[in-house]
């Protein structure tokens, strides 16, 4: 389990984040600025708190009121950067080996040819880091780290650099890793699609605080969740079964109490729970179903509450199975829609906005 409880304070930026989580993978999520590194960097011994403590399965890495700090390499955690930090005079070979030689001799449960196997990079090992791609020197970076058999295993951002193609190619290498390897890992990030998709815990920091806590489908239900400016980057989650495909058109049907959602491209087995990221500004609201346009998904709900921001408004909208949909509309429109609370609505969502990089499996850790 890993416990966390700190404050530190940095010129006028106070944090303090406490949290737990007794199963593998914790994600910090939120805005630039939020305290998402340096709570990370609290966790890896490169900074110390003013106050609280740390601890994995019952070691401490830092207890204020014991005296106890704990150095970064003692803590025997891996570290993976947006920038991958490879060293750049050394082969793909060299810089696994390099990860591997800070593993205790007694402890190197994390087998070499399988982690190369699973990142995929057997072909790279001869090549110097120059001569890789982002995304591979990505894949290298994440099997350094991992080959130093770490207790725990930190991210910071490490799709950042990296295009959506890249970025749909590493993430189910890092899902993989969760599942064979067991490493705990914490992981920093600020898209939504990453957290949805890996994380058993989010926590979400706002100004140096925790302002929401739980696993995917809970955390990005809550209107709290997500900072009140963050307009167009809001978004929902919704809980789907995979109803089957339209191999004509490319085309997943994914199921939910209050509608069906069309899907571009696939999306799991048919049968299987499923999570849809589905952005505010990508829904449409109107007063009764959609005829005659191309929109195909549909949900239908009540609005639960309509928050006003200058021209716009955010209405958030509860749906059966106790999800909520957040739609961003202009006042305008919701004037003269007569929306209000407990208003029954339409919400038709663009199946253009809702690629591969959108679901995630429900999974069970
Ligand atoms: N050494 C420092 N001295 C003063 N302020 C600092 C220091 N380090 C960080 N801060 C401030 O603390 C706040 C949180 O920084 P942090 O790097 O944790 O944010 P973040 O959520 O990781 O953001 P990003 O996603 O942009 O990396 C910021 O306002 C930052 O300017």
């Amino acid at each position: 389990m890993l416990e966390v409880n700190v404050a530190l304070k940095v010129g006028s930026f106070q944090l303090e984040v406490a949290f737990q989580n007794q199963k593998t993978f914790t994600a910090l999520f939120g805005q630039s600025g939020s305290g998402k590194s340096l709570t990370l960097n609290l966790i890896s011994g490169l900074i110390r708190p003013n106050e609280g403590f740390i601890r994995l399965d019952g070691v401490t890495f830092v207890d204020i009121n014991e005296g106890i700090f704990e150095p970064m390499h003692r803590r025997r955690v891996g570290v993976v950067f947006q920038d991958s930090n490879l060293f750049p005079h050394m082969s793909v070979r060299q810089n696994l080996l390099f990860g591997r030689w800070f593993a205790p001799k007694g402890d190197r449960r994390i087998d070499f040819d399988q982690v190369i196997e699973v990142l995929g990079i057997g072909k790279l090992l001869k090549r110097p880091p120059s001569r890789l791609s982002g995304g591979e020197r990505q894949r290298v970076a994440i099997g350094r780290a991992l080959l130093s058999c770490p207790r725990l295993l930190l991210f910071d951002e490490p799709m950042a650099a990296l295009d959506m193609e890249r970025k749909l190619e590493i993430l189910p290498l890092i899902e993989r890793i969760r599942d064979e390897f067991r490493v705990p890992m914490v992981y920093v990030s600020h898209a939504i699609e990453e957290v949805v998709r890996l994380a058993d815990l989010i926590v979400v920091i706002d100004a140096g605080k925790v302002k929401a806590i739980g696993g995917p489908g809970e955390v990005f239900s809550a209107a709290s969740a997500q900072s009140e400016e963050a307009r167009f980057d809001r978004s929902s989650v919704l809980t789907v079964r995979v109803a089957g495909e339209n191999a004509r058109y490319g085309l997943t049907e994914l199921k939910h109490s209050s509608g069906v959602i069309w899907l571009g491209g696939a999306a799991g087995p048919a049968g299987s729970e499923a999570r849809v990221i589905i952005k505010a500004t990508d829904v449409v609201l109107a007063n009764e179903p959609a005829h005659r346009t191309s929109v195909r998904s549909v949900l239908q709900g009540k609005v639960l509450s309509i928050h006003d921001s200058g021209p716009f408004a955010m209405v958030e909208i509860a749906l059966a199975g106790d999800n909520h949909l957040f739609a961003a509309a202009t006042r305008q429109a919701v004037d003269e829609l007569g929306l209000q609370k407990g208003c029954d609505v339409f919400a038709l969502i663009k199946t253009a906005a809702l690629d591969e990089a959108k679901i995630a499996p429900a999974h069970v850790s």
